[in-house]
């Protein structure tokens, strides 16, 4: 079962260590990183769900291609990782499909949040985890330009 408490940075962070375990599914199974049919379902889901709650449909779709690119950042980079480390590939782990039933739990969760958050500026958090930097600073970046 997803996690689906926590302020807005706890779940992004949650939805990062998700992508990883994504990715390594999709690496034992010759699956592409990319699913540009399940990104459009996702955000035209995510519409749907904004204007339920009383979020912004474009601001919440924003948000949410943010977490995909984000998502697919850290996955790009585990694949090469594994690919040029054979060592380092993962073995067994869960399946893609429990795996993207635990994300669409987080999007609800996630828009939850972003509407109980004010508009002050979020920054992403600090992580040792290089792996993740600059997919932080991806999913962050609709939350750390909004105005003050
Ligand atoms: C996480 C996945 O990988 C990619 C990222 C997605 C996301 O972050 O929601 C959706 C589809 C893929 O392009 C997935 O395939 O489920």
């Amino acid at each position: 079962m997803a996690e689906t408490g926590g302020s807005l940075p706890a779940l992004v962070l949650r939805r990062l260590a998700i992508s990883e375990q994504v990715a390594a599914a999709k690496f034992g199974t010759g699956r592409p990183v990319d699913d540009p049919v399940r990104e459009q379902r996702e955000l035209a889901r995510v519409r749907d769900r904004a204007r339920e709650i009383g979020l912004d449909p474009d601001r919440a779709a924003g948000f949410l291609a943010d977490q995909i690119a984000a998502s697919k950042q850290v996955q790009h980079r585990l694949f090469a990782h594994w690919t040029a480390h054979p060592g380092d590939r993962p073995t067994g782990g869960p399946d893609l499909s429990v795996l993207r039933a635990e994300l669409d739990g987080l999007t609800v969760a996630l828009l939850d949040q972003l509407r109980a958050t004010g508009p002050e500026p979020l920054t992403p958090p600090e992580t040792p985890d290089e792996l993740k930097q600059e997919p932080l600073r991806t999913a962050f970046r609709s939350l750390a330009q909004r105005p003050s």
